[in-house]
């Protein structure tokens, strides 16, 4: 079952990045609507996109799928504004941080399906990770469609609610881990004395090949490692001092860290 027409409500930097995806992967803009807040973030999105858009009353009127999209603090006044707009049976799916399919099932009429998506900013590239789980009214036929939705920027995996703030933690977050971790090698390149633009282009290289042979080779992260880590070289060093840091041990208690503050947004 293919949606007549979605609407992103709340669209800022992750609402964006799926509408720009959907637009790429073949939706017609008619067949999608936006709202936002601001009327210059309004008319910005109908100048980049060409969609219409609307207020977010009109939206949950005319769309048959409607994706929330606002911060997890907005969600409950957003959620007030739609709900006696909301026809039954409209599917609605929530992007948002720690909010749980129960808050916002309480807030819409009795037998509303949503599904809960944990996706992110690489949805820019239609390399996202999204990962979907049911609310108690959504049916295999919701769970497609948001596959479809979400498969067409990126892969997309179902799993159990219980398992999103962790989720959350891992994918969610995921990229920012790894952007910070290029801005660190590249001080360390400037510290050894190379030019910003030469070290952050050595860096991003790495990490895609280091990213295509994690996702292509089939090969575990510690066989990849140990191929690059010669006796008596180089790597080995730096593996020592990571280790002497407690790295692998920050990247633990990091991300317990998000876990914990997705569970705080959803309390
Ligand atoms: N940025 C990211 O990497 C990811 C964000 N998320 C989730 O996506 C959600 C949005 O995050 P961002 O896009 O980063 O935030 P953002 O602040 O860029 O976007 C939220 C947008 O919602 C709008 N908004 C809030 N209340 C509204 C209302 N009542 N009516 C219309 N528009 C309203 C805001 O004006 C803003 O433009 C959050 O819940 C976050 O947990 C999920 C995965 C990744
Ligand atoms: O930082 C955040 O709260 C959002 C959710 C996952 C990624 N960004």
């Amino acid at each position: 079952m293919t949606p007549q027409k979605v609407a992103v409500l709340g669209t800022g930097k992750i609402g964006e990045a799926l509408l720009s995806g959907m637009l790429r992967g073949g939706w017609s803009p008619s067949r999608l609507l936006v709202t936002a807040r601001r009327p210059e973030r309004a008319a910005e999105l109908r100048e980049r996109y060409g969609v219409e858009p609307v207020p977010n009353a009109e939206a949950a009127k005319s769309a048959d799928t409607l994706i929330l999209t606002p911060k997890p603090q907005d969600m409950a006044a957003l959620l007030d504004e739609l709900t006696p707009h909301v026809p039954a049976g409209r599917l609605v799916i929530s992007g948002a941080a720690g909010i749980t399919t129960g808050f916002i099932e309480q807030r819409l009429p009795e037998g509303t399906p949503v599904i809960r998506v944990m996706a992110n900013t690489p949805a820019l590239v239609d390399e996202a990770m999204s990962v979907i789980s049911p609310g108690v009214h959504a049916t295999e036929t919701h769970l497609a469609l948001a596959d479809e939705i979400f498969g067409g920027v990126g892969k997309t995996l179902r799993l159990p609610e219980s398992q999103q703030d962790a989720a959350t933690a891992l994918s969610g977050s995921g990229p920012a881990y790894f952007f910070f971790l290029v801005e660190a090698m590249t001080d360390a390149g400037i510290q050894l004395g190379l030019p910003r633009d030469k070290a952050h282009e050595l860096i991003v290289q790495a990490a895609v090949g280091a990213a295509t042979m994690l996702r292509d080779s089939g090969e575990h992260p510690v066989t990849l490692r140990e191929n690059v880590t010669s006796p008596g070289g180089t790597t080995i060093n730096a593996i020592r001092e990571l280790e002497n840091h407690r790295v692998r041990a920050a990247f633990i208690d990091a991300i317990e860290a998000a876990r914990d503050r997705s569970r705080e947004l959803g309390a």
